[in-house]
């Protein structure tokens, strides 16, 4: 093929719009909108079909709009930014019922998108790499290949952390504990920024000075230092406390803690497991609670019931079982790997409900023991439609039926999708 004109029927879970070949071959055109006529080139093989090259769009769909980003299209933060806000909502709402269905749940009531606004994502995990020149590069990975896209401005992160971009480059070109290659999350805390440096070298003195001076000109409360395999973290500099309220309940956040990205996100996927549990639950009701993080979702629950969380990171859990203690809420915290030892149906009995918010392989190890045992409600938070197809087959071939289904779009003009999923055992 050099060049070929073709319709696009439908955009793939990928945000690339899909195509056949007269002779049915399957084209990921990306850029394309369902209903454009195009043009495209040939470009690389992919297993499930061929990723082509978009030459032109011949009839544009009356939902395509001016990508807002100047580093739309190559920055992998964002996907699809080419559609219009009202079908990208109901993209997201397709994908939700898709996934629901291919797990055996066709007719599962599934809510509208939530979708969060511009400028709120209080998170981010960036990509640094120094070039030759010493100049460092800082953003997201590129959609294509490895390279980092440098961000100038980024439109879906918090503007106090885009603020930080350029003297966070300036403070990183100086700094020989980083050579080529590092990462650094950024979290905003309600005590402001929080930062943890993934270095490819050790820091030296004048490393650390230099840090110190950084947190102190831009009232930075932390700023912790760790290698780029993960482990342990050092703090850098430490100007102050840190601090997060969730569900109003100060908790303090280890370095580069998991956070929902967006406060909106959040108060979104909390409104929905409030509304996923049974309606009454008497006085001394007791909730599970996997995966429970710093307690996003613990604090919220503990208004309801008394809350068994269980989580498999030792310091968010000490960081949650502090935060417990010291206001009294009604949350044991306890650390297990849920993956190695799932609970097992005879400890789920008892629960009025269980919640689950697994990281994105999902909950495959803890699937089986909930199926089978007692419980009549489970409210699963995934971030991955795919582990929700998989995990809910399980929950619907032991007789289990979907309540109701709330897509969250925290990751506004992605492919990403997260769900918060009220499964149901009928009577
Ligand atoms: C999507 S986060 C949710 C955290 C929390 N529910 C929240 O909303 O902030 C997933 C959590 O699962 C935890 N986790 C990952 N693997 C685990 C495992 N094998 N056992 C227990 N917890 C695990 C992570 O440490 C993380 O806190």
């Amino acid at each position: 093929m050099t060049t070929l004109e073709l319709e696009i029927t439908a955009l793939g879970a990928g945000g690339d719009g899909l195509a056949a070949t007269p002779d049915g071959a399957r084209l990921f055109v990306p850029g394309a909108l369902p209903g454009e006529q195009v043009r495209v080139s040939p470009g690389p093989k992919r297993g499930d079909g061929m990723a082509v090259v978009l030459e032109g769009v011949l009839s544009p769909s009356r939902d395509r709009v001016e990508p807002p980003c100047p580093h739309f299209p190559r920055c992998g933060g964002c996907t699809i930014q080419h559609l219009a806000l009202a079908p990208y909502a109901a993209w997201k709402r397709a994908r939700l019922a898709e996934a629901l269905s291919r797990a055996g749940f066709p007719d599962a009531p599934v809510a509208d998108t939530v979708v969060t606004p511009p400028q709120t994502r209080r998170r981010a995990d960036l990509a640094l790499r120094r070039q030759a020149d010493g100049r460092v590069l800082l953003g997201f990975h590129e959609r294509s290949a490895g390279a980092v896209e440098d961000l100038s401005t980024c439109l879906v992160l918090n503007p106090a952390l885009v603020a930080l971009f350029e003297p966070l480059r300036a403070l990183l070109r100086g700094l020989r504990a980083f050579r080529r290659e590092g990462s650094a999350v950024l979290n905003l805390l309600d005590t402001g920024p929080d930062l943890l440096l993934r270095l490819d070298g050790e820091p030296n003195a004048a490393d650390r000075s230099a840090i110190a001076a950084f947190a102190a000109a831009h009232r930075i409360p932390r700023i912790a230092g760790g290698t780029l395999k993960g482990g342990t973290t050092e703090t850098l500099a430490q100007l102050g406390a840190v601090s997060m309220a969730l569900g109003g309940v100060p908790v303090a956040p280890p370095p580069g803690a998991f956070l929902q990205a967006t406060p909106q996100g959040e108060a979104a996927i909390i409104a929905a497991v409030l509304d996923g549990l049974p309606r009454k639950l008497a006085g001394k009701a007791r909730i599970a609670e996997l995966h429970a993080g710093l307690g996003t979702l613990s604090f919220p629950l503990a208004e309801r019931a008394r809350v068994a969380a269980f989580e498999g990171a030792a310091d968010a859990v000490a960081a949650l079982d502090v935060a417990a203690r010291r206001v009294g809420a009604a949350i044991s915290a306890t650390r297990r790997d849920l993956a190695r030892q799932p609970l097992a149906p005879k400890e789920l009995d008892g629960f009025a409900a269980l919640v689950l918010d697994p990281p994105f392989a999902g909950a495959l190890d803890q699937m089986p023991a909930l199926a089978r045992s007692q419980l009549q409600r489970i409210v699963y938070v995934s971030c991955n439609p795919a582990a929700l197809t998989r995990d809910g087959k399980l929950l619907q071939q032991a007789g289990w039926r979907v309540a109701q289904a709330t897509p969250i779009d925290q990751f506004l003009w992605s492919t990403q999708l997260e769900a918060v999923v009220s499964f149901e055992r009928p009577r």
